[in-house]
């Protein structure tokens, strides 16, 4: 997975697939955010492959303690799992307290053994490192996941240009990345950055639960990313 650029609809409720095949390629779980998770995924019978997030409440999710690894590890035994996004900080021990690495290295081998792609994934809620940074963090991310995913707040149209300065040049080095930015300032680049090698999007599958600031509906995305890329066009 993440070789082509990978739409995903983020929803809490897999009930909520059939709306989503339309225009996504893959669902993202928060299982953080859904009840009874395990169950859902018992129960899920739809066409997309499932991506499973578990975001740690000191990542900006709400999942509480090493439990979450328990719940991905058996989520990744799961035929329709084709993806687990696993906290950088986590795989490398720079979490708050660092009591985690042990649990996401495992977690990140189950994943492999069964065949699931491993997101390394990065947040940063309230601004936009220079693009030399943003370099380093996803050759970093890259370097613990099959992909290494970046996702920061822009409060100006500078680091917009920063984060798809970076994509560029990550991408150019060999990283597989997929980088987006938070907030209303950086709303294009989610549209803009698989030009540059971006291999994930996020959309909500219902615009009132986005998962994060600045997402666009999940067909505005589908079909910018489309048009950008020139599907359908004939070559000249
Ligand atoms: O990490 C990401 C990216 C994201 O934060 C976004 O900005 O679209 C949305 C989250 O659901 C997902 O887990």
């Amino acid at each position: 997975m993440f070789e082509e650029f990978v739409l995903t609809a983020s929803t809490a409720d897999l009930s909520e697939e059939p709306a989503a095949r339309e225009h996504a390629d893959a669902v993202e779980f928060r299982m953080d955010l859904a009840s009874d998770p395990l169950d859902q995924i018992d129960d899920y019978g739809g066409e997309l492959p499932l991506l499973v997030t578990n975001r740690a409440s000191w990542e900006g999710g709400e999942a509480e303690g090493i439990g979450r690894y328990d719940a991905l590890s058996t989520a990744v035994s799961h035929e329709a799992v084709a993806a687990v996004d696993v906290e950088l900080a986590a795989l490398r021990g720079t979490h708050p307290d660092g009591a985690e690495e042990s649990h996401a290295t495992a977690l990140r081998e189950t994943a492999r053994e069964a065949g699931v792609s491993v997101v390394a994934s990065v947040h940063d809620f309230e601004s936009t490192p220079e693009p030399g940074a943003l370099v380093d963090l996803l050759a970093d991310a890259a370097s613990e996941g099959d992909v290494g995913k970046l996702a920061t707040t822009a409060t100006a149209p500078a680091d917009a240009l920063a984060m798809l300065e970076a994509t560029h040049e990550a991408t150019a080095a060999g990283h597989r990345v997929a980088t987006m930015c938070m907030g209303e300032p950086g709303r294009h680049t989610r549209a803009v950055a698989p030009v540059y090698g971006s291999k994930i999007g996020y959309a909500p599958v219902d615009p009132a639960n986005a998962t994060a600031p600045g997402q666009y509906p999940l067909a505005t995305l589908r079909r910018l990313v489309d048009g950008l890329r020139g599907d359908g066009e004939a070559d000249e």
